[in-house]
C-alpha cells in the first residue's frame, strides 16, 4: 500500500487533473443513476394516468441528465488522459534520473534488460491500468453505493433478495484476485527475460553472425518467447474467470428478482414501473461489480509493476558526496593504504587484498597481472566508481570519500576497458570530456591520442557520425577516440584500463610518447604488453588481488618471477629465457593467463606459467581490431 501511495505521489502537477477527473466521474455517474427513477415514473405515473405532459417533462429531464452525463464523461476523459500520461512520464524520468545517480555497485544489482523493462513496460502497465481503470475505479463504487441506495428506496424486499446473491460473488472474485496477483509478478519477470535475450542478441549481433550462432540464438529466443506465452496464458486463464462468476450472479439475481417481483405485482404490492426501474439498478450494481473486479485485476497487475519500479527508485545510492565536500584536488598523487575490496558484502573472497601503493603526482605507473588479478578493480577505486571495503584510497593527499564526487571524477579521468562511444558525431563524443572545448582543443587531444591519423579519412572529420555505440569506426579507432575524450577533461590523474589493446604497437608507442609530454598528470596504465609499461616510473605486478611486486622494468626483470615470466613469454613464448635477450615489442594484442593460478588470497607460486590467450581473437600484430 505504501508503494501505491509513493507512486501516486509522482502525480505532482497532474494531481489537479486526477482530482477533477474523479469529481467528474462522480457527477457523470449521479446523472446516469437518476435516469431509471425518471423512467419508472414515466411508466407508473405518466403511462398509468395517460398524462402526456408529465411524460414529456420527465422525458426532457432524462435527456438533460443524459446530456450532462455525456459532457462530464468527455471532460473526465481529457483530465484522466493528462493525469495518466503525465504520471507515466514523471515515473520514467524519476527512474532514469535515479539510475544516473547509481554507483557501479548499485548497477550490479540490476540486469540492464530488467532496468529497461522497469522504465518502459512496467510504466506502461501502470499507465494502462490507470487509463482503463480510472473511470471504473471511481464509477464502480459510486454506482454501487447509489445503486444500492436507490434499489432499497424503490423496494426493500427485492433489494434484500439481491443482497443475498452478493456474498457468493464477492468471495469468488476475491479468490480470483488472490490467485492471479502473484502470477502477474511472474509475468513481468518473464518479460525481463525476453528483453534480456533480445538486448544481448542485438548488442552482440556481430559476434552471433561471426560464430554462425543464429540458430542457437533463435532457439534461445523461442524458448523464452514460448515461456512468456505460457505464463501469460496461465495468468489470464484465471483472470478471465471473473466474467463467468459475474454473469452467473447477474442472471441468478435477475431470475430471482423477476420471480419475486412477479409474485409481488400479482399480489398488488409492486408496480410494473417499479420492477423495471429496480431491474435497471440491479444491472447497474452488477455492472459496478464487474467494473470493480476489473479494476482489482488491473490493479493487481500494476501492483507487481509498482513494486518493480519502487525497487529501482528505492535503491539507496551508496556513493554520494559527503556533507562538506572538498571541491579541489590538490595534485595527482594516489595512495592505497591497506586497501581490501569485495564486490558484494557477502562475497567469500576479496577482489583486492591489503593493497599498499604510493604513486607520486606526475609519475607514470604501469599495472600488469593475469586475467582476473584485480587490475580493473584497483583503478576503479581511484575515481570512486566503487568504495574500498577496508582501508582508504587517497588522491591529492585526501581520502577520495572526502571529495565532491563530480570534482573527483573530473580530476581523475578513466578510459574504461569496455570503450563506449555514443550516437552522434566525433565532436559530440569528444565534447563529453569537456563541453566547452574549442575546435583547437579537440584537434590537440586528437593529435595526442593519434586520432589525427584517421580523422581526415572520416567523411566530415569532426562532424562524422559515429553511429550507435560508435559502430562506424574500428576497435582501435574507438580506443583512440576514448583516449582523446579522456584527455579533454585535463585531469590530474589519467587511467588507461587496457586502452590501447586494439591499436598496433607503433601507434601505442606514439600515444605513450605524446602522453609522456603531459607533465604534472599522473598516468596509470593497465596493459597486457610489457612494452606498454616498460618505460613507466614504476610497474605494479598484481596477482590474485595482491601486489606481488613494485619496481622499474629493470628491477622487476632482475627480481620478480611473475614479471620475468610475462616478459619471457611475450618475447620468446611461454618458456623463453627473454631475460637475457633484451626488450622487444610484444605481439600485437596477446593476452596472458597463468596456467596454474594460485588460490585467491595466496601468493603466486614461483613456478606459475603465463600463456598467450588466443591471440587470434585480438587481431594480428600491427593491425587494429
Ligand atoms: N562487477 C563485478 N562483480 C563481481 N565480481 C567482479 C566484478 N568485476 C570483477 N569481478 C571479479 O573480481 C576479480 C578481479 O577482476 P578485475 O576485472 O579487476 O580483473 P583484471 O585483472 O582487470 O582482469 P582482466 O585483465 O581480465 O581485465 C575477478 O575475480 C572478477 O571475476
Amino acid at each position: 500500500m505504501h508503494e501505491l501511495r509513493r507512486i501516486v505521489g509522482f502525480l505532482g502537477p497532474y494531481r489537479r487533473d486526477a482530482i477533477l477527473g474523479m469529481l467528474l466521474v462522480v457527477i457523470e455517474s449521479a446523472f446516469e443513476m437518476v435516469i431509471p427513477i425518471l423512467m419508472a415514473d414515466i411508466i407508473d405515473v405518466g403511462v398509468a394516468t395517460r398524462d402526456l405532459d408529465f411524460i414529456f417533462r420527465q422525458g426532457v429531464l432524462m435527456l438533460v441528465c443524459a446530456a450532462l452525463s455525456l459532457i462530464t464523461g468527455q471532460l473526465y476523459a481529457r483530465h484522466a488522459a493528462r493525469a495518466t500520461y503525465g504520471l507515466g512520464a514523471r515515473l520514467r524520468a524519476a527512474e532514469y534520473e535515479h539510475v544516473q545517480e547509481m554507483s557501479f555497485a548499485n548497477l550490479d544489482h540490476f540486469e540492464t534488460s530488467s532496468l529497461i523493462t522497469r522504465m518502459t513496460t512496467d510504466v506502461t502497465v501502470i499507465q494502462n491500468a490507470l487509463n482503463a481503470g480510472f473511470r471504473p475505479m471511481v464509477r464502480g463504487p459510486v454506482m454501487l453505493v447509489i445503486g444500492f441506495g436507490l434499489a432499497f428506496y424503490l423496494n426493500m424486499q427485492l433489494a434484500l433478495v439481491f443482497v443475498g446473491v452478493s456474498p457468493f460473488m464477492i468471495v469468488a472474485l476475491a479468490l480470483i484476485v488472490r490467485h492471479v496477483g502473484p502470477l502477474y509478478g511472474v509475468l513481468q519477470t518473464t518479460v525481463d527475460k525476453l528483453n534480456d535475450v533480445v538486448q544481448e542478441m542485438l548488442t552482440a549481433v556481430r559476434a552471433v553472425k561471426a560464430y554462425v550462432r543464429e540458430d542457437y540464438e533463435c532457439a534461445q529466443f523461442r524458448a523464452v518467447n514460448e515461456g512468456l506465452a505460457r505464463t501469460s496464458e496461465q495468468t489470464f486463464k484465471f483472470a478471465v474467470l471473473n466474467m463467468p462468476v459475474l454473469y452467473v450472479s447477474l442472471y441468478t439475481a435477475t431470475t430471482l428478482i423477476m420471480w419475486f417481483g412477479g409474485q409481488m405485482i400479482l399480489g398488488g404490492e409492486l408496480q410494473v414501473g417499479e420492477l423495471t426501474g429496480f431491474l435497471s439498478y440491479v444491472m447497474q450494481i452488477l455492472n459496478s461489480f464487474i467494473m470493480i473486479s476489473n479494476v482489482f485485476l488491473l490493479l493487481t497487475r500494476s501492483l507487481a509493476s509498482i513494486h518493480r519500479i519502487c525497487e529501482v527508485l528505492d535503491e539507496p545510492v551508496d556513493l554520494v558526496s559527503p556533507e562538506a565536500p572538498i571541491t579541489e584536488v590538490a595534485d595527482g598523487s594516489v595512495e592505497f593504504r591497506d586497501v581490501s575490496f569485495k564486490y558484494r558484502a557477502d562475497a567469500a573472497e576479496n577482489a583486492l587484498e591489503h593493497v599498499n601503493l604510493s604513486i607520486p603526482a606526475g609519475s607514470t605507473v604501469g599495472v600488469l597481472g593475469g586475467t582476473g588479478s584485480g587490475k580493473t578493480t584497483l583503478v576503479q577505486l581511484i575515481p570512486r566508481l566503487y568504495d574500498a571495503s577496508e582501508g582508504s584510497v587517497l588522491v591529492g593527499g585526501r581520502d577520495v570519500r572526502s571529495y565532491d564526487l563530480e570534482a573527483l571524477r573530473n580530476a581523475v579521468s578513466i578510459v574504461l576497458q569496455k570503450n563506449v562511444l555514443f550516437s552522434g558525431t566525433v565532436r559530440e563524443n569528444l565534447c563529453w570530456g569537456n563541453p566547452k572545448a574549442t575546435t583547437e582543443d579537440l584537434l590537440e587531444a586528437c593529435r595526442r591520442a593519434r586520432v589525427d591519423e584517421f580523422l581526415d579519412r572520416l567523411p566530415g572529420g569532426l562532424e562524422y557520425d559515429l553511429g550507435q555505440g560508435g559502430v562506424n569506426v574500428s576497435g582501435g579507432q574507438k580506443q583512440r577516440l576514448c583516449i582523446a575524450r579522456a584527455l579533454l577533461k585535463r585531469p590530474r590523474v589519467l587511467i588507461f584500463d587496457d586502452s590501447t589493446s586494439a591499436v598496433d604497437t607503433a601507434t601505442d608507442a606514439d600515444i605513450r610518447a605524446s602522453l609522456a609530454a603531459l607533465t604534472g598528470v599522473t598516468k596509470i596504465i593497465i596493459a597486457q604488453r610489457v612494452s606498454s609499461v616498460a618505460d613507466a616510473d614504476q610497474i605494479v605486478v598484481l596477482d590474485d588481488g595482491r601486489v606481488h611486486a613494485v619496481g622499474t622494468h629493470a628491477e622487476l626483470l632482475a627480481s620478480d618471477s611473475i614479471y620475468q615470466e610475462i616478459y619471457a613469454s611475450q618475447t620468446h613464448g611461454p618458456k623463453g629465457d627473454g631475460v637475457k635477450r633484451g626488450h622487444q615489442a610484444a605481439p600485437g594484442n596477446a593476452g596472458w593467463v597463468k596456467t596454474n593460478p594460485s588460490q585467491k588470497g595466496q601468493a603466486a607460486p614461483e613456478n606459475a606459467e603465463w600463456v598467450k590467450t588466443n591471440p587470434s581473437h585480438n587481431g594480428s600484430e600491427g593491425g587494429e581490431r
